[in-house]
């Protein structure tokens, strides 16, 4: 478990991280989710001992980093995916970085496998592309085959089929009871990935709540009913104190939203009780993006990517095996 209280960093005037607490728990995927800038590389970076926090604490199963006596098997990061010498090979890189840490050399080839890229470990790494590269600093997190796991934006750049190929392997890893952190600016990316979110804006925490929370309490659903007799059905949920409103939607005319905790169900028996004529009753739900705006209150601009989203897995890995081929 990794757990923050209170961390704070600030370069010169610069408050990158403000007072953040949170908890990541192992068995599941967890996002750190924040805009650009929001301090999500600063804050991996004090969990890994690189920076040292202004105040406050953050300690991996009740340690610091630097008391690890043993950190590769503890925790394994990925924060650049191409710290990596260009002239090596992978499996060079990663028999490097298996001596200097005193790890078996027999891991090398587990993790190159674990990570499909055996046929390429001969390769030089400065040849690859980026999703390879993604999957060569993940092989050198697995090294010490670490209960914990940070990926800082490790889909940042990558195509479908690299998105995909991570997402699929942070819920493995998962699965195998680790704890899996993992840093993003994409709520679409992390609504697929993430189960938990930890969100930030402006180095400070927004939320720490479940995805379907997140997503359910700030972007708020309404219940849409179009119907020949809105205004006698609206005297009717006022009746019994369900707030609402009647908007003019372009093409549909007139349309009824009822807002709070009420289902779909509720209203269509109350309208058949009246023998009022429905021709539309449907959950509207905010979108993801409205949530974490709303939630962040940052002006940086969000862009949600068609192409972000996930291709049938079929086809993604069709293709990663033929980028492995060449
Ligand atoms: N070494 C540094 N010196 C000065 N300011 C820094 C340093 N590192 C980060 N900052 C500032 O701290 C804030 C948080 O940066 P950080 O890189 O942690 O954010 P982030 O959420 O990871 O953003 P991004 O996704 O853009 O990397 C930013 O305002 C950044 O400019």
């Amino acid at each position: 478990m990794i757990e923050a209280k209170g961390l704070t960093k600030r370069y010169g005037n610069t408050v990158a991280v403000d007072n953040l607490s949170f908890e990541v728990k192992p068995g599941k995927v967890t996002g750190f989710l924040g805009p650009n800038g929001a301090g999500k590389s600063t804050t991996m970076r004090m969990i890994l001992g690189l920076d040292t926090p202004t105040s406050g604490d953050v300690r991996i199963d009740g340690q610091h980093y630097s008391d690890l006596k043993q950190p590769l098997s503890k925790v394994g990061a990925l924060l650049d995916a191409k710290w990596v010498h260009p002239n090596r090979s992978a499996r060079a890189h990663l028999s490097w970085m298996a001596a200097s840490n005193k790890l078996p050399k027999t891991r090398v080839d587990q993790v190159l496998e674990a990570v499909g890229l055996t046929e390429v470990a001969g390769k030089r790494a400065g040849a690859f592309s980026l999703g390879m590269s993604q999957r060569l600093g993940i092989a050198g997190a697995l090294l010490g085959d670490p209960e914990i796991l940070l990926f800082d934006e490790p889909v940042n750049g990558l195509d479908p089929e690299g998105i995909v190929w991570i997402r699929k392997f942070m819920h493995r890893l998962a699965d195998e009871g680790r704890t899996v952190f993992v840093s993003s600016h994409l709520l679409s990316e992390m609504a697929l990935t993430a189960e938990e979110l930890v969100v930030i804006g402006r180095g400070r925490l927004i939320s720490q709540t479940s995805t379907k929370n997140f997503v359910d309490n700030a972007s708020g659903s309404s219940i849409k009913v179009r119907s020949p007799q809105l205004d006698q059905l609206q005297s009717l949920l006022q009746q019994r104190d369900l707030v609402t409103r009647i908007e003019d939607v372009e093409d549909e005319g007139k349309v009824l939203f009822v807002d709070g905790e009420v289902t779909t169900d509720s209203i269509g028996e109350a309208a058949a009780e009246q023998g009022i004529v429905l021709h539309e009753l449907s959950l509207q739900r905010g979108s993801l993006e409205a949530a974490f705006m709303q939630m962040t209150g940052d002006s940086v601009q969000y862009h949600a990517h068609d192409s972000e989203l996930a291709p049938p897995l079929a086809a993604a890995e069709v293709v990663v095996a033929e980028e492995e081929k060449n």
